[in-house]
């Protein structure tokens, strides 16, 4: 039980209010919660105030509007009622106040890709100097304490603010004292992250996304700013991957604020700078500097980027305090992150079956080009788009496909409420004519589609499994079938080699 002014909040009229939990859904109210009514993207909080209020909610922390759409049963009830210009970011304070100090260390990763990837591996490197930690995001809780009741599994990449701060405080009561988190476009928007104080904030990359939230280019930008302009503190430390064209302006905008910037990329300034890479079948070496002195490191994982991504991760350990010397020796323990260019399985032959996340045109490009220098032979790529989601990337995905590889197998990706042939036809339709390779097949069946593609494999060949990365599910309908592309990638070569 806590007091709004414990809380820090101010009550209409000065109404005093003991709190006994926090909701943001009027569904979870009880008897003397905190309902937080917050504008939605459908709908305004404010109209469930009055459900909230039946639930004997103590008070109701809402905007203007939201206290104008609920004002007669406000009028009527003696609930505190707080009023916030910007509720969201009131909620994200309250519900760090309410669930107290999180664990010391915590970094957040931004950017279009890479921020899965660059968590995961803070957290490896952490570990690998015996530290307690975890990471945060798309994957869910994965480290030194997993969530028992994987309540980010239910959330988005960043989870509200009521939930992160439950997450960080049983991570904490737990041991935990070292976090890296994904901060998502959509959650710095919405201030998920606010009440989170970072020891120092991370920049990968920016590219075209979620245009069907942000509306512009500028405003997914800019939302992504919120990182470095609001919750990284002056004195925090920025990490900024300069070899991204907006990367420059990242470093301005921090530079302007007073924060610490590391500089990490090719660029000849960078203080943490990838000299080299040198591909082979089973990862890279990289040569790098740190603020002058030159290191090589041997990576046990597959593409390019994932080269990049380890130096940001390792720039944000070093700006959390950790010794560079004690992080540059961890590198060649980390090894590959969920769904991400993932060596599922082997054939007898040596061809490798690699599984990534790849779910835009973009990213389908890069992790083909990626995994070109580690391949002697022909790479396939298996692709598809998901249901209900921006149609515009499926023709793209198709193109991409087929300018980067030398077979593509076209198929489905969680078709959801959608015609699952149609959303083939349209990445088909990409494909075909791109400009790149005519061996084009479409197969429906995902599990049909790897097969064939494994089947495929002559002796230093690859395939690329793309989109679904880590994802346990095929979305079809309102249904949830189990699907995991690793699993059947190696169900696939067992079959075709006789094991099974
Ligand atoms: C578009 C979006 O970001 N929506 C998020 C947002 O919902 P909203 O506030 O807009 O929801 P709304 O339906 O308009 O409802 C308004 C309010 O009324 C409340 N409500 C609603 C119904 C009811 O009966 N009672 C009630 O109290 C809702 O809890 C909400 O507070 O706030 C909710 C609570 O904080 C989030 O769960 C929800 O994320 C949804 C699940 C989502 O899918 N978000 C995606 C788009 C997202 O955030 N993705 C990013 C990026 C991933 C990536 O990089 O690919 C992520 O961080 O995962
Ligand atoms: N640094 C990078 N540059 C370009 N592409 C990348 C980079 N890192 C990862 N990718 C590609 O993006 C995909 C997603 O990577 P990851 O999950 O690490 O990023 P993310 O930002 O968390 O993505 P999401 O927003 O979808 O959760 C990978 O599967 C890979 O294809
Ligand atoms: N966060 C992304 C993931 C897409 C993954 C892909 N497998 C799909 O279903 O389209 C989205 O929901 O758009
Ligand atoms: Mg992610």
């Amino acid at each position: 039980m806590k007091s709004l002014a414990e809380l820090g909040l101010r009550a209409q009229g000065g109404a005093e209010a003991q709190i006994n939990g926090l909701a943001v859904d009027s569904r979870q109210v009880k008897p003397g919660f905190l309902f937080a009514a917050l504008p939605g993207a459908q709908v305004h909080g404010g109209e469930f105030i009055q459900y909230a209020l039946r639930m004997q909610a103590a008070a109701i922390l809402t905007d203007a509007k939201g206290a104008e759409i609920a004002a007669q049963e406000l009028a009527a009830s003696d609930a505190a009622l707080i009023i916030a210009e910007d509720p969201r970011q009131t909620l994200a304070q309250t519900a760090s106040l309410w669930f107290g100090p999180h664990p010391a260390s915590v970094v957040a990763v931004t950017g279009t890709n890479g921020k899965t990837s660059v968590a995961t591996f803070c957290r490896q490197i952490w570990e690998e100097m015996e530290l307690a930690a975890i990471n945060l995001g798309t994957t869910g809780v994965e480290g030194a304490w997993t969530d028992p009741l994987q309540h980010t599994k239910l959330e988005p990449t960043t989870p509200q603010p009521i939930t992160l701060h439950r997450v960080l405080a049983e991570a904490r009561d737990h041991g935990v004292t070292h976090v890296a988190m994904e901060a998502s476009s959509h959650g710095l928007d919405q201030r998920r992250l606010d009440g989170v104080v970072l020891a120092a904030a991370g920049f990968s990359n920016f590219t075209q996304d979620h245009l069907d939230y942000h509306e512009t280019s500028e405003a997914y930008f800019e939302a992504k700013m919120g990182l470095f302009r609001r919750v990284l503190s002056e004195d925090g430390v920025a990490v900024i991957n300069l070899d991204d064209p907006h990367g420059a302006q990242v470093a301005e905008i921090c530079t302007a604020r007073g924060q610490e910037v590391i500089s990490v990329g090719h660029y000849s300034d960078a203080r943490l700078r990838l000299t080299a890479q040198r591909f082979d079948g089973t990862g890279q070496d990289i040569l790098f500097t740190w603020q002058g002195k030159s290191h090589q490191a041997r990576l046990n994982l597959i593409g390019g980027f994932q080269g990049e991504n380890v130096l940001l991760a390792a720039g944000l350990v070093i700006a959390a305090g950790a010794p560079p010397e004690d992080v540059f020796d961890t590198l060649p323990h980390l090894h590959t992150v969920r769904g991400r260019m993932q060596l599922a399985a082997t054939r007898e032959n040596g061809a490798a079956v690699f599984v990534d996340y790849a779910h835009t045109p973009d990213a389908v490009k890069s992790a083909l080009q990626a995994m070109k220098p580690h391949v002697m032979g022909r790479t396939i790529a298996l692709v598809g788009a998901g249901g209900d989601r921006d149609p515009g990337k499926r023709p793209l995905m198709g193109a991409a496909a087929a300018q980067n590889a030398d077979i593509v197998i076209v198929t489905d990706d969680n078709p959801r409420s959608e015609d699952p042939a149609s959303i083939r036809a349209a990445v088909m339709a990409g494909a075909v004519g791109a400009g790149g390779t005519d061996s084009i097949t479409e197969v429906g069946d995902r599990a049909e589609a790897i097969l064939r593609g494994i089947d495929m494999l002559a002796p230093g060949d690859a395939l690329l499994i793309a989109g679904k990365g880590h994802e346990t599910g095929q979305i079809v309908g309102d249904t949830v079938l189990p699907f995991d592309d690793v699993e059947q990638a190696s169900v696939a070569v067992a079959a075709l080699e006789g094991r099974i």
